[in-house]
């Protein structure tokens, strides 16, 4: 346990004991709703008095535990310093029928909002996310934190190019090394090391009736899980789309991604594949061609996917390391150009579904 992760449950149990319970109009007006996830609604509102625009967010009391609800809000409040962390604003209470408590808010709603389907976003906006997103990963991982739920619904825009962006949503956050039930969810998010847990054979025991159980896998939260989440969300918003739909041993391109990464064994393979010609590519890489849904990266962006979705927990990549990779194309020039042809297009039609449709589903 780090002195942040101690100091973070003493605060829990202090601000139990001074949560007021208060009525919002009484303080704030609240102004339309910033989204919806799947724990609590999030409302711009500013306060009556001072007038400073903040987000809401609601628990429902019902469906909350308090103690979750105080974890989230200290942590915010206290471990998120960094400029690409929602920070909360030292205010929280309760109602009959909610938990709320106040954040920054960003008015340019969240990274799901600008991947545009099969097209995604200019790579200049996807580095700069890249790099802040690293920067905040970092931050939390050094206190000792694992954020466990990178996705674009969690990355908020504090301005339309995304030159400033905050990763926000911290109900999953764990200390590192806490021990939780490894779940496996069918999403290119999950982690391959999660595959354990999926319900297979090996998973099933019997209990005293000898009727089959789902047997617990017990693991320890590590940062790794983040970088993982890290390579999925920058394939998203550099296509638009998911290497793959399940990483799970029977989806087949997750099987050729990692047939590719296998082909490379070690990293001075991987370095002479990388400064060979395309030709030569094939054979130096053991006669496996690079993976389908890779094809239109560059060497570069290969080698940073590569480090980030490393089937191996151990071995995979540290968002620290990964700023390294910025800088230089990652997208190849003909495919730069059919992308940005797309993103043209599609323009109008994305503002037409959003005008009819509103917010998108998830
Ligand atoms: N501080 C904020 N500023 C602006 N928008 C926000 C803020 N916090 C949340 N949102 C918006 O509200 C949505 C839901 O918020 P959040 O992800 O925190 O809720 P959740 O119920 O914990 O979600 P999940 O189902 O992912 O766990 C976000 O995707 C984002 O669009």
């Amino acid at each position: 346990m780090t002195a942040a992760t101690r100091l973070l449950d003493e605060m829990c149990l202090l601000t139990a004991q001074s949560l007021n319970s208060m009525d919002t109009a009484e303080h704030f007006q609240v102004v339309k709703m910033l989204g919806e996830g799947s724990y609590g609604r999030v409302m711009l509102a500013v306060h009556k008095q001072r007038g400073t625009p903040m987000a809401l967010k609601f628990f429902p009391r019902e469906s909350t535990s308090m103690v979750s609800f105080l974890r989230e809000y200290n942590l915010s409040l206290s471990f998120c310093t960094h400029p690409s962390l929602t920070r909360a604003l030292g205010i929280a209470y309760s109602t009959p029928s909610h938990y709320v408590f106040a954040q920054q808010a960003s008015l340019f709603g969240d990274l799901y909002d600008v991947i545009i389907p099969e097209v995604g976003m200019e790579e200049d906006s996807c580095q700069r996310v890249v790099s802040q997103l690293c920067g905040a990963l970092s931050h939390l991982h050094s206190l000792g934190f694992v954020h466990r739920d990178l996705k674009p619904e969690n990355v908020f825009l504090c301005d339309a190019a995304c030159r400033w962006v905050k990763l926000g949503d911290f109900g999953m956050v764990k200390p590192r090394g806490t021990k939780v039930p490894e779940m496996w969810y069918s999403s290119p998010y999950c982690t391959p090391e999660a595959e354990i847990a999926r319900g297979n054979v090996d998973c099933w025991s019997s209990d005293k009736k000898g009727e089959d159980q789902p047997k617990r896998v017990w693991v320890l939260v590590e940062p790794c899980t983040d970088s993982w989440a890290l390579g999925i969300l920058t394939y998203a918003m550099l296509t638009g789309s998911h290497p793959w739909s399940e990483t799970a041993s029977d989806c087949c391109s997750y099987l050729k991604y990692k047939e590719w990464f296998n082909s490379l064994k070690s990293p001075e393979d991987e370095l002479d594949v990388w400064a060979c010609g395309e030709e030569e590519k094939g054979q130096k890489n053991h006669g496996v061609p690079v993976a389908p849904q890779f094809s239109c990266f560059t060497p570069l962006a290969c080698s940073y996917f590569q480090a980030l979705l490393d089937p191996r927990p151990k071995q995979r990549g540290q968002p620290e390391d990964m700023l390294a990779f910025l800088g230089a194309d990652w997208i190849r020039e003909a495919e730069r150009e059919r992308l940005d042809q797309e993103r043209r297009k599609s323009r109008g039609a994305i503002r037409n579904v959003k005008d009819l449709d509103g917010r998108r589903e998830r």
